[in-house]
């Protein structure tokens, strides 16, 4: 991987080594409107921000956007960048994904750093090179592979994080303990995330994005075994493209309720345990609640899914589970068995 991951104990010193490894005659940092409040000023004081430029756009996902996208694209014109000038990208993975492709596509393409702000952005976003804007309603339909030079992950920031977005970054820290150890799934679904220890939290994101490096490691395009970081996002991304055209819910929500379609897919068709399917499915329901789709709902939701970038040929394709860590890619199922999974996550 192009991409170096720094766990983060002292970040000013950190960010100072980080830039000077990366070529650059003007600095440029994207934050939204609530990093730019929340997460800004924690760098403001530091000497190797005193000229950088600040891009701000409006926070949250319904607007990882083309709109968005051309402020950045503006920003760094009227700042004046050059291909030789590098930004960093401070917020959670709204941010690090559309800051990432702009900074990708800008004069063919400048040096990233990302400073992930939010839970979910930690432990997956801005690791690994996914970056991209929703366009036509669908999540990601736009974007390149391309790694930031540098992540500096800093737990601290998890300071004014709302416990929305905990429990929704915390669906991705789920979905890497189904692909990799019982011990740490177990720990995972035995968590109290009503009351979440931080400092167990701060170790356990460690373990976490380990898990994505090591995947991406071995599968930088997705070709194989990184579908294995897509496990619960077939019905995940439809439920919330379904969502955003009625109300937006976040995206570890829709992975968390993606997770119990695909998690009775596996038990049906690749001998996944029942019991820790209903572990994880109470985790769920106790942690996240449900999604009120009627049986009215599923050719959109299964429409939908025909869109996943996973799919080959018009066949709609899951990553399933034979257990924990035991990953079956490039799994079918039939529309009626689609319609069965979404009855469990309806009824089950
Ligand atoms: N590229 C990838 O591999 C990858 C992986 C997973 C998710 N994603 C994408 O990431 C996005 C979701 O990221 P997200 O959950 O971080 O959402 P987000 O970036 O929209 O952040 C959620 C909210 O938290 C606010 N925020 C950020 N940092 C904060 C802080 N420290 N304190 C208080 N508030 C803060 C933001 O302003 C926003 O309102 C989705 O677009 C999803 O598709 C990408
Ligand atoms: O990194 C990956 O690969 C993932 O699939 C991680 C997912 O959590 C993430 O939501 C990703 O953006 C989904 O990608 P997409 O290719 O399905 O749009
Ligand atoms: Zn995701």
């Amino acid at each position: 991987m192009e991409q170096r991951v720094i766990i983060s104990t002292q970040l000013e010193s950190e960010l100072v080594s980080a830039l000077s490894e990366c070529e650059h005659d003007k600095l440029f940092v994207l934050t939204d409107t609530t990093t730019l409040e929340l997460c800004m000023p924690v760098l403001q004081n530091f000497y190797c921000m005193k000229e950088a430029h600040i891009i701000t756009i409006p926070a949250t996902d319904s607007h990882k956007d083309i709109e968005s996208l051309m402020m950045v694209w503006k920003g760094l014109q009227e700042g004046g960048a050059s291909r030789h000038s590098c930004m960093i990208n401070l917020g959670g993975g709204m941010v690090t994904d559309l800051g990432g492709f702009a900074a990708s596509t800008f004069k063919r393409g400048i040096n990233f750093i990302n400073i992930p702000t939010t839970l979910l952005a930690m432990v997956d976003a801005s690791v690994g090179g996914k970056t991209g804007i929703n366009f036509g309603g669908l999540k990601n339909e736009v974007g390149v592979f391309n790694d930031s030079k540098f992540v500096i992950l800093d737990t601290e920031f998890l300071k004014t994080l709302d416990a929305e977005n905990i429990c929704s970054g915390y669906a991705e820290m789920l979905k890497h303990g189904l692909i990799s150890t019982e011990a740490m799934w177990e720990e995972l679904v035995s968590f109290d995330l009503d009351k979440p220890d931080l400092k167990q939290l701060q170790r356990m994101v460690g373990d976490s994005v380990k898990v994505k490096e090591r995947i991406v490691e071995q599968d930088p395009h997705e070709q194989g075994i990184r579908k294995a970081l897509n496990l619960g996002h077939t019905f995940g991304h439809a439920f919330e493209s379904w969502a955003l055209k009625r109300k937006p819910i976040l995206h570890g929500y829709a992975v968390a309720f993606g997770l119990i379609p695909e998690l009775y897919l596996s038990v049906a068709k690749t001998g996944f345990p029942t019991e820790k399917m209903r572990q994880t499915v109470n985790f769920i329901k106790e942690f996240y609640g449900t999604l009120d789709i009627t049986c009215d709902d599923y050719d959109e939701l299964i429409e939908l899914m025909h869109h996943d970038k996973k799919n080959q040929n018009g066949i709609i394709n899951f990553t399933m589970l034979g257990g924990i860590g035991d990953i079956r890619i490039n799994q079918t199922a039939t529309t009626e068995e689609i319609k069965e999974a979404l009855d469990f996550f309806r009824e089950g």
